[in-house]
């Protein structure tokens, strides 16, 4: 088949994205497809394959997402506004409701981060710290800022879901060959976490949060929406940053601004951040064999290029 995609990041985090509302083919077809475009040696690569999808049930349209080793995830926040821009943009409006693997968010055009950015604000949750949802076997009791008895890190981790599952730690300095290891781990599906799990090391400051994570189906990536999400919501549950209040997430990508609300105020997070598009393409992928080739490039878009270059630059 002839695909057609737009290639595009939020905060550094990049995907192809499909307009797969028309498109017939099985989760399985788009786990080979996810496999072969997202590959990093690859001629588009990318930290998962982004797809819009149709509504219905009172959603505009709906997004699912594809890790690169072929997994589906329940979200991907940073995914979730690209995608939301490409529907906004296809049926004219600039605010839905979407519909996820596993809930629904809210997602609309925001006042821009800086100049050309387009920018989108997203609401997800509410957060759980049940363990069952987080995919902690054996675990009665929430975690929040405690040692997890099986897992290699003596660190103090929270551990939430905002759908997808999340292990926070906070630390004074990020080591990425630390979080390298554990997330490694946490990727060979052990008996405590079989169904993985994204991590992320997270320090806070006067100004706000820098979060780094290894996502689950990926390893180290540039950022991950719903773990900077999760860190937020997890910074006030730890008491290190107030409920209700925004503040600047900062990441290897450039950054967002977030705000969790309380549990008992509903548990929601607000992401408002960079949706950008880098250049349409098409591409033939083979959906049995998972075979690419000939891609085409057309529409660049230096100019939102440039735009986002000047924000991550001074992140
Ligand atoms: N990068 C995403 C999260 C993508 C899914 C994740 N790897 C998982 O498997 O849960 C984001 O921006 O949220």
């Amino acid at each position: 088949m002839r695909l057609a995609f737009i290639k595009c990041h939020g905060s550094g985090n990049d995907f192809p994205l499909v307009d797969a509302r028309e498109i017939a083919l099985d989760d399985a077809g788009w786990a080979r497809v996810a496999r072969a475009l997202a590959n990093r040696d690859g001629p588009v690569g990318g930290d998962g394959l982004l797809l819009l999808t149709p509504g219905g049930d009172g959603h505009a349209f709906g997004m699912r997402m594809f890790n690169p080793d072929g997994s589906e995830a329940e979200t991907c926040l940073n995914g979730l506004r690209c995608t939301a821009r490409l529907g906004f943009e296809t049926t004219g409006l600039n605010a839905a409701q979407v519909r996820l693997k596993t809930s629904s968010a809210q997602a609309a055009m925001a006042e821009p981060i800086a100049p050309g950015v387009t920018s989108i604000t997203t609401r997800a949750g509410p957060v759980t710290t049940d363990p069952g949802a987080v995919g902690l076997v054996g675990l009665a009791e929430a975690v929040i800022d405690a040692a997890i008895a099986g897992l290699p890190s003596e660190r103090a981790f929270t551990a939430l879901a905002i759908a997808n599952p999340h292990l926070v730690a906070f630390v004074e300095t990020v080591d990425e060959a630390e979080l390298v290891a554990l997330g490694d781990w946490c990727e060979a599906k052990p008996a405590l976490i079989p169904n993985r799990i994204n991590v992320s090391f997270a320090s806070a400051g006067s100004g706000g949060l820098f979060v780094r994570t290894y996502e689950r189906g990926v390893g180290l990536t540039n950022s991950c929406g719903s773990a900077m999400a999760a860190a937020t919501f997890a910074a006030g549950l730890t008491g290190r940053i107030a409920f209700g209040r925004e503040i600047v997430v900062r990441n290897r990508g450039g950054l967002v601004r977030a705000r969790a609300e309380a549990p008992a105020a509903g548990g929601m997070v607000s992401v408002t951040g960079n949706a950008t598009f880098l250049y349409d393409g098409v591409i033939t992928v083979d959906p049995d064999s998972g075979a690419i080739d000939d891609l085409a490039v057309h529409s660049r878009r230096p100019d939102e290029v440039a735009a986002w270059a000047a924000v991550a630059g001074g992140a």
